[in-house]
């Protein structure tokens, strides 16, 4: 099991007290997995994609563990993660398009952080060029400024930077949603080249957008204001869906084939609980069509067959 996230809480403080944006998160990806991480904006997606490799300052990790292949990663400790960061658990940022320093040459700034973790460039050159063919880089491109290159090719070179390391862990938040549809898909499948040539062992892929990981993602894991609602094989979960936000979601797409083309995780009505303050019992009930008594408690994320999980008393 390559990393195992068991009951992860983190907040952000902010002035109006406390935000629980992750609040008793629990998954595990498995070795050569690529698992697809999908909800709406807001559910804590980007929030569980930092926890597992660099919190900022306003975050606070408040309990919990995750271990990456049988060592856990001291997430809550900016520094000592400082060893695992790159090497070991690498991401794609949602804004990875702008996270390219735009005055220096994209070649230079490699050769600075390979070097930044003790690693000669020229051991790693080889490895670079090969890359960038994966990704279908012109290799001159290293000589070029961030500015000189298109959204998808930034997109590419950050994804071949992040993985340079070969990391056991990848998180790619958002990768495509700046690009065009034709650009998006490409992008895509140079994720899941990057797992095939086995350059990283696994990887967790952020989006809001279900047809990106329906096509490159083995499960798929379906957040809903800071809580799992329902995880499974990417197939399972999209022709028998057990969630009643999940069913929605997939409803609210049309025909499968083109069906999932382009389709956001948009038509549900209402909206999340606010995270300030969030409600008791199952956070969906609100605007959960099912809605009965018992949801006044909080449905545990069980397992109702093999490798299908979900939080819903209707469901177990
Ligand atoms: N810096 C912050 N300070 C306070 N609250 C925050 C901060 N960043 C995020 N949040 C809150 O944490 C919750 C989870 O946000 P997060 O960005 O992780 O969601 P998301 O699913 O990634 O959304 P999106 O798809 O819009 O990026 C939201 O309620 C959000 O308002």
């Amino acid at each position: 099991m390559a990393l195992r996230v068991q009951d992860l809480k983190v907040h952000y403080r902010t002035l109006r007290g406390d935000v629980h944006a992750l609040d008793g998160v629990t998954f595990s990806v498995a070795d050569g997995e690529i698992m697809g991480l999908v909800g709406e904006s807001g559910s804590g997606k980007t929030t569980l994609g930092k926890s597992l490799i660099r919190m900022d300052s306003r975050m606070r990790h408040v309990g919990g563990t995750v271990t990456l292949d049988g060592t856990e990663l001291p997430i809550g400790d900016t520094e000592a993660m400082n060893a695992f960061r790159f090497s070991d658990v690498s991401i794609v940022p949602q804004y990875a398009m702008s996270a390219m320093n735009p005055t220096r040459r994209i070649g230079k700034m490699v050769r600075e952080l390979v070097e930044s973790r003790k690693i000669r460039f020229s051991s790693v050159r080889d490895e670079l060029n090969r890359r960038l063919d994966l990704v279908g880089l012109d290799r001159g491109v290293l000589d070029r400024y961030p500015l000189e290159l298109s959204g998808g090719m930034k997109q590419r070179m950050v994804m071949v930077i992040s993985t340079l390391l070969n990391p056991s862990l990848l998180i790619a938040d958002e990768v495509t949603s700046a690009l065009d549809v034709s650009t998006q898909r490409a992008v895509a499948l140079a994720l899941a080249g990057f797992r095939d040539h086995d350059l990283v062992r696994s990887m967790i892929v952020i989006t809001h957008d279900v047809s990106l990981v329906y096509q490159i993602a083995d499960t798929i894991t379906v957040m809903y204001a800071g809580r799992l609602a329902e995880s499974a094989p990417t197939d399972t979960l999209v022709s028998t869906p057990r969630h009643p936000y999940t069913q929605l979601l997939i409803s609210a797409l049309p025909e499968v084939g083109v069906r999932y083309g382009g389709k956001r995780l948009t038509g549900i009505a209402g909206s999340p609980p606010t995270l300030l303050d969030p409600p008791s019992g199952c956070r969906f009930r609100a605007r959960c069509p099912l809605a009965f008594d018992r949801c006044a408690e909080q449905p545990p994320f069980v397992e109702i067959a093999d490798n299908h999980r979900v939080a819903c008393w209707k469901a177990v």
